[in-house]
């Protein structure tokens, strides 16, 4: 469903030197060399420190960047290339920004998303129908949807980003910011979306107990390489005189995600600008 082979995305940035006003260019490898493949109905958690290389990951899967080096499919398609059509395969949710339309009432959103997804009024009604009682939409359905909690915001996104039936849901930091009621109510709602009707899911998140809870695969990203990639179990295994999961996890954290920068000049062509 997801296959990556040697994908590689830097950027060059301009740097202040020692000397002043001086800035010189240099390139970040936001990520390197990722190679791997996720399966039909996995559950996925992408892990990594702040600046590992997960939002450009997922960036590059959902075809708003392009790698500069290596391969990349998704549902049987190359992202960049292929943009348009795979948004009618794939679901994605930001959880720090919303993709839906701030003055306008949820409900009108939705219909909005059914137009650009081509989703026929029936087959709409009926998704709409269930997902409202799953996410438990109703009670604000009409609001606009600036007027939303964090919690009921993240629902919407989530509605919206599967009311046209993806068969993979790529989420980045859903849970963040939400109470523990909400966050258990929206895990037991992937849980059976993944269970039921087999959709593939890829999750980055800083809270290990949506991995715990969720996740039948862990990948975990350092400095924009793949540093660990097994089950929850294994994980574990990695670290078994650590008694928490933070702990087994900072353990494989170096202490430095983001890739540092290194001058542009001893680098070869590939780089992105
Ligand atoms: N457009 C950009 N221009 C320059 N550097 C960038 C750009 N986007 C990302 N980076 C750099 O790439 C590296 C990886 O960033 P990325 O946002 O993918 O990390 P992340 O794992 O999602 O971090 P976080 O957990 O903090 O959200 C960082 O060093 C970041 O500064």
């Amino acid at each position: 469903m997801i296959e990556l082979e040697g994908v590689g995305r830097s950027f060059t940035v301009r740097r202040r030197t020692g000397r002043l006003l001086r800035r010189e260019k240099a390139v970040v490898h936001a990520v390197r060399d990722l190679s791997f493949s996720v399966a039909p109905g996995e559950f996925v958690g992408y892990l990594g420190p702040n600046g590992a290389g997960k939002s450009t990951t997922i960036k590059m899967m959902t075809g708003i960047l392009t790698p500069t080096e290596g391969r990349l499919r998704v549902a049987g398609l190359d992202p960049s290339r292929r943009r348009t059509v795979l948004a009618r395969r794939i679901g994605v949710v930001f959880g720090q920004r919303t993709t839906l339309w701030w003055d306008l009432p949820l409900r009108d959103s939705f219909e909005l998303v059914r137009h650009l997804y081509k989703v026929d009024r029936n087959t709409f009604r009926q998704r709409l129908d269930e997902l409202t009682e799953l996410l438990e939409l109703t009670s604000f359905l009409h609001t606009p949807v600036r007027q939303l909690s964090l919690g009921q915001r993240m629902r919407g996104d989530i509605a919206a980003a599967l009311l046209h039936a993806p068969p993979v849901l790529v989420l980045d930091e859903p849970t963040i910011g939400l109470d523990v009621v909400s966050k258990a109510a929206l895990r037991a709602f992937l849980s059976e979306l993944n269970a039921e009707r087999g959709t593939t899911v890829l999750l980055t998140t800083h809270d290990l107990g949506d991995v715990e809870r969720l996740c039948n695969r862990v990948m975990v990203i350092d400095q924009g390489r793949l540093s660990f990639d097994g089950t929850v179990e294994d994980l574990r295994a990695t670290a078994p005189d650590e008694s928490s999961i933070e702990d087994v996890v900072a353990r494989l954290y170096t202490g430095g995600g983001t890739a540092a920068a290194e001058p542009a000049q001893q680098l070869g062509s590939s780089v992105a600008q």
